[in-house]
């Protein structure tokens, strides 16, 4: 058994020496002193990362201790002034919330990471829209766009170098972690979110290699993938009931879905009355289903078995093309809906037409949510497309997740996005 008495005097000294170093950025930070924590984070600190130091006892970081500080006390329940009062919360002093926001800006420019979490699991971003301090929110929001954007652009530069490839398919090389929850382990900021179920790691290729080659859980009201992820869910209905009238406005149009899932949008897309209406589906336990309920002898129905990404040339090259399309398929990547719609819808739209997908990135987080609104309005933007937001209340989902390995849906309201060739 070791002595404890018989410690290193050194380590002792530096533990206390790297403990005080914390608490001065944190308390510079908290207290929104900008030349002492300019100071501190750029030159004097000996920490080897100075913006991105953390309380250990509640997970702050400079960022957390900046905006904690602009949190509005609540008027006490018992007396005020000397008059009862419901405990509501006073607005923020304006004065703090500037400062605070030279606070966060500074620390931003300084390379404080967006999205780390705190002991209460939350993002500074999170603790900013639960006080109310809307216009910090705003600034760490910047952040994540530019920091996705610049993740994105790198990845796709990866992908054009030849070395490595190898390894890179072979699922080795491939780690950086998802939006949201990778957020803990930020030094290596995050990347590519799932498009709809957060819980799946990001590597595209091999993730959605994986799902194709695993066994499907299809019941009436959600399809599971072998780890329990929920494919689809019978909530979303409202959801794809609303995307199928918005692309479908009158019959006889001609419609491409990518992603059967439960067939819940083709259902809604078939009443309105499509003339044409093609089914892209690579999962066998789906097709198998699709067949088994007769989707292969509906009228007007071609089922295009396999992955957009090797069916889509081929109609491309045939010059089909059609006056709407909605994408909404499994463990792909940011990366994959990307070339999605820069490489392959502006192939197979209409001039007019117009097409949507599923917006369930980053869902699993308001202030992820909100980050990936913008990368992709700038992503479509960059690739010709305007894009009209229709925001809808999603009902409380708490009973759903129940044998689900993860809820990957935690946001408010749904944004149905409605796509459209730049004028
Ligand atoms: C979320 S579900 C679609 C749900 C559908 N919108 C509905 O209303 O029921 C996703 C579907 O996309 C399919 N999928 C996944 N990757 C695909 C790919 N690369 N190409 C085509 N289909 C894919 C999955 O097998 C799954 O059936």
């Amino acid at each position: 058994m070791s002595d404890p008495t018989n410690q290193d005097p050194q380590i002792t000294y530096t533990e206390i020496d790297v403990d005080l170093d914390v608490q001065e950025i944190l308390l510079a930070a908290s207290q929104h002193d900008i030349p002492k924590l300019r100071q501190l984070v750029r030159t004097q600190s000996t920490l080897p990362d100075a913006s991105n130091v953390k309380d250990p006892e509640t997970g702050y970081t400079p960022l957390h201790s900046a905006i904690a500080a602009c949190e509005p006390e609540t008027e006490s329940q018992a007396q005020v002034n000397g008059a009862a009062t419901n405990g509501a919360t006073k607005p923020i002093d304006p004065e703090l919330l500037k400062s605070g926001e030279t606070t966060v800006k500074l620390l931003l420019q300084e390379g404080a990471i967006w999205n780390d979490l705190d002991n209460n699991d939350e993002t500074p971003g999170c603790l900013a829209r639960r006080i109310g301090a809307l216009e910090l929110y705003e600034l760490i929001v910047d952040a994540g766009v530019r920091a996705e954007m610049l993740l994105n652009r790198l990845d796709g530069y990866e992908e054009l170098s030849d070395e490595g490839d190898e390894e890179k398919e072979a699922g080795g090389a491939e780690t950086a972690p998802e939006l949201v929850d990778a957020s803990a382990q930020q030094q290596e900021p995050a990347s590519a979110v799932d498009m709809e179920n957060a819980a799946a790691p990001a590597n595209s290729d091999v993730t959605n290699t994986r799902f194709l080659d695993s066994n499907l859980n299809i019941t009436n009201d959600r399809i599971l993938d072998s780890d329990q992820n929920g494919v689809m869910m019978a909530w979303e209905s409202d959801i794809m009931r609303k995307s199928a009238k918005a692309l479908l406005p009158r019959p006889g149009l001609k419609v491409l879905n990518v992603g059967h899932g439960m067939g819940i949008v083709d259902g809604f897309l078939q009443e309105q009355a499509p003339a044409a209406h093609h089914i892209i589906e690579a999962h066998a336990d789906v097709v198998a289903e699709m067949k088994r309920r007769g989707w292969d002898s509906k009228p007007g129905v071609v089922i295009h078995e396999g992955r957009w990404q090797d069916i889509l040339p081929g109609l491309v090259g045939a010059g089909e093309t059609f006056d709407a399309i909605y994408y909404d398929t499994f463990a792909e990547s940011y990366a994959d809906f990307r070339e999605f719609f820069s490489e392959q819808v502006i192939g197979l739209l209409e001039q007019e037409g117009k097409w949507g997908f599923f917006n369930g990135m980053g869902a699993d987080r308001q202030i992820s949510y909100d980050v990936y609104q913008k990368v992709a309005e700038m992503d479509l933007f960059e690739a010709g497309f305007d894009v009209e937001w229709e925001d809808i209340p999603v009902p409380k989902l708490d009973g759903e997740w129940e044998g689900v390995r993860r809820a990957y849906w935690v946001v408010d309201n749904y944004r149905l996005p409605l796509c459209r060739f730049m004028d």
